[in-house]
Parts: C-alpha cells; sequence; structure tokens
C-alpha cells in the first residue's frame, strides 16, 4: 500500500520552489514505490505571495493546492502531515514553534536556528507533543555522504583518518539588500554556509566509531566581518581525541570553494571517488519515528553549540529578538 504525505510549505521563496518541485519528483524514479508526495497547501505573509507562488509554479496545480495568507492558518490545517519551513532563519524558531503547537511535524531548513538553546527548545516541544522534527540538511542525506561514511568508517579505504579539511564557499557579492549581508535576517557564511563543512566534520571525526559521539576537544575560530558585521569568512579548527584527527572547516561568502563540487572533503591521503544517487528518508513520518536515525535532532543541537561558540570567540552578535529563547 502507497502512504501518502500531506506538506504544507511555509514561506513562498526561492527555497520553498525548489523543494515544491522536488516534492513533485516521481518517488519510483529515486526506487521508492511505497511512500507518496502532495503539497496541501502554501503559505506566504500576504495570500497574493501565496497566490501568485503557486500560479507562477505550480499552474497546473493552482486549483488542488491552498493558498494561506499567514502561517498560522496553514499549521491549524488539519490535512497537513508535515510542514516544511522555508522561509530566512531569523524566523525558524518562531515558525518551528508555531507549527509543533500546533501538533505538526516539522522539517525545517537550515540553518534549523540562530543559537543551540533554541534548537534545544525545539526538540523539547516536538517531544511533548510526539511529532517528527529535524534540519532539512538534504547533503547528509545524499547517497555521496552515505557511501563516504561507509568508505571512510566500514571499509577504511583511506587508512587512520589524521587530518580532514571542510569547506563550503560561495562567492556574493556585498549587496546589502541580500540576506546573507543581513545581520537582522540571520545572515553570515557561518551559518549558512558553515553548517555544510561542519557537517562534513561530523560524518568524519563526530561518527568515527573511535570518537562515540563525543564533542571535538578544542573548537578555536577566525571570522573576518563584512562592514554589516555579519562573518564574510570564518576557519573554525577542531581537535579530536579519540582517534587523533586535526580539522579545519570553513566557509565564506567572499569567494568559491576551490573546486567545482558544492563541498570539498580533501582528507590527505585519498578521498571518495564514487557517486551512486538514491536518496531516501520519508518513511520516519509513515512508520511514526520522530527522530530520524541519520540526523537525530541532537546532533543538530551539537553542530548549533560549535556554532554558539564560533560566535562566541569572535564577538558576532545577533540582535537580540534573533537569540531570544522562551522560558519553558
Ligand atoms: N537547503 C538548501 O540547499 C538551501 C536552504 N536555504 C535556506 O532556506 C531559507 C530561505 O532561503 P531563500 O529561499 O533563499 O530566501 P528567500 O528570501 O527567497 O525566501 C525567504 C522567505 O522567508 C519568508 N520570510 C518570513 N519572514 C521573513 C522576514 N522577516 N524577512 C524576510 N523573509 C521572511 C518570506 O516568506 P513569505 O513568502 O511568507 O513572505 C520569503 O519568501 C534560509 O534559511 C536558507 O538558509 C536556502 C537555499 C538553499
Ligand atoms: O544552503 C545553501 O546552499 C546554497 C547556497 O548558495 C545558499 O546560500 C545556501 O543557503
Amino acid at each position: 500500500m502507497v502512504y501518502t504525505c500531506h506538506w504544507g510549505l511555509v514561506g513562498a521563496g526561492d527555497i520553498s520552489e525548489l523543494f515544491l518541485q522536488d516534492l513533485l519528483a516521481v518517488p519510483a524514479t529515486r526506487g521508492v514505490t511505497d511512500v507518496a508526495h502532495k503539497p496541501v497547501a502554501v503559505a506566504a505573509r500576504s495570500l497574493d505571495r501565496a497566490k501568485t507562488f503557486i500560479a507562477t509554479h505550480v499552474p497546473d496545480l493552482k486549483d488542488s493546492i491552498k493558498a494561506y495568507g499567514s502561517y498560522a492558518e496553514i499549521v491549524a490545517d488539519s490535512t497537513i502531515d508535515v510542514i516544511y519551513i522555508g522561509t530566512t532563519q531569523s524566523t525558524h524558531y518562531e515558525v518551528a514553534r508555531l507549527a509543533l503547537r500546533a501538533g505538526k511535524n516539522v522539517l525545517c531548513e537550515k540553518p534549523f536556528t540562530i543559537n543551540s538553546k533554541q534548537a534545544e527548545h525545539l526538540a523539547f516541544v516536538a517531544k511533548e507533543k510526539n511529532v517528527f522534527l529535524m534540519e532539512a540538511v538534504w547533503t547528509r542525506f545524499f547517497p555521496l555522504a552515505i557511501e563516504f561514511e561507509k568508505l571512510i568508517h566500514e571499509d577504511m579505504v583511506i587508512g587512520p583518518i589524521r587530518r580532514v579539511s571542510t569547506d563550503f564557499s560561495v562567492y556574493c557579492p556585498a549587496d546589502p539588500s541580500f540576506r546573507l549581508y543581513n545581520l537582522e535576517a540571520g545572515g553570515g557564511a557561518l551559518l549558512d554556509l558553515g553548517l555544510y563543512a561542519l557537517m562534513w566534520m561530523f560524518l568524519t571525526c563526530y561518527k568515527h566509531p573511535d570518537n562515540h559521539r563525543s564533542n571535538p576537544d578544542v573548537v578555536k575560530a577566525v571570522s573576518l566581518k563584512s562592514p554589516r558585521n555579519v562573518d564574510e569568512t570564518t576557519a573554525i579548527t577542531t581537535l579530536w581525541s579519540k582517534p587523533k584527527i586535526l580539522c579545519m572547516s570553513t566557509c565564506s561568502l567572499m569567494m568559491d570553494s576551490p573546486s567545482e563540487c558544492d563541498v570539498i572533503i580533501p582528507i590527505h591521503g585519498s578521498r571518495p571517488e564514487k557517486i551512486i544517487i538514491n536518496v531516501r528518508g520519508e518513511e520516519d513520518i509513515r512508520d511514526g519515528r520522530k527522530v530520524n536515525d541519520r540526523y537525530p535532532i541532537q546532533d543538530c543541537v551539537l553542530s548549533m553549540q560549535i556554532m554558539d561558540e564560533v560566535r562566541r570567540q569572535n564577538d558576532f552578535k545577533f540582535p537580540d529578538a534573533l537569540d531570544f529563547v522562551e522560558d519553558y
């Protein structure tokens, strides 16, 4: 029997459009025949915007996808199983609380929140409401990432890992109206791009079988800030003791990653050579799991904790309204 997952999309921006197109891809094309996806509604801060989004991007479905003019309305829709949050990071904490408290499963775009305390709070609310919660770091689910972990940790194709460098950098002209150069929008390289560099660090060092999921012993970071006070470039050194690994993770808005690919993992000595495409993950909701095995919410909190520390060391502060954590 085919299980159909009913989605509500919050935010009518660029990533929501890409996510919607992915939702509409036929699951059989990636070998999945027992799960289907149905976009039920899109919400924007204005009804016109939500309607225009649907009419522009999925004109054939304009009569079957509902448009909502507020986020509060979409989370109250009882026909929706999962809320996808595709708004700017400055709003994730607030929108996720709204959706979780309405009893909805939540898939929230990266960066999950502005700080780790907010992430912990959301994990708490999800547990209390007994619903699924995950940060949408799609890269973690790439067949490349899964194969990569197997090759380095199980097959040990490059032997012991001693030194790792991970990077994700995208050149973005310093346009003050662009969200990444805007402190109020939760901008900067660290939260937006650095989290991918840290993700490869997590797969390599944190998930190393000898590490037993401990945090790095040392986190040292330097950031170069833009005139608008967001970090344009950040370099994070982590030292791990079991096994002994030195990892350098970098991100920048001032230059592209030094290769054709989005994320590079030049593990000194060798690197993965083969990519097999087969993305999965939707079974969690169908089977009633509240946490994804491959990306448990606790790992997301740890990644946010490292970013908190990087910001602390570099006096990189967001406005108080963004860093705010509700008492609970
Ligand atoms: N996984 C991935 O590969 C990618 C993820 N992202 C993530 O997706 C999120 C959105 O990015 P992107 O789609 O590029 O951004 P856009 O600017 O295109 O869209 C952001 C949306 O946020 C909504 N929004 C709600 N509150 C605010 C506010 N106060 N200020 C501005 N916008 C607001 C707007 O929704 P409304 O329509 O309701 O007005 C807008 O449509 C970011 O967190 C980003 O990190 C981005 C790119 C790639
Ligand atoms: O997640 C992302 O990946 C691609 C980048 O260009 C974008 O800024 C970022 O949000």
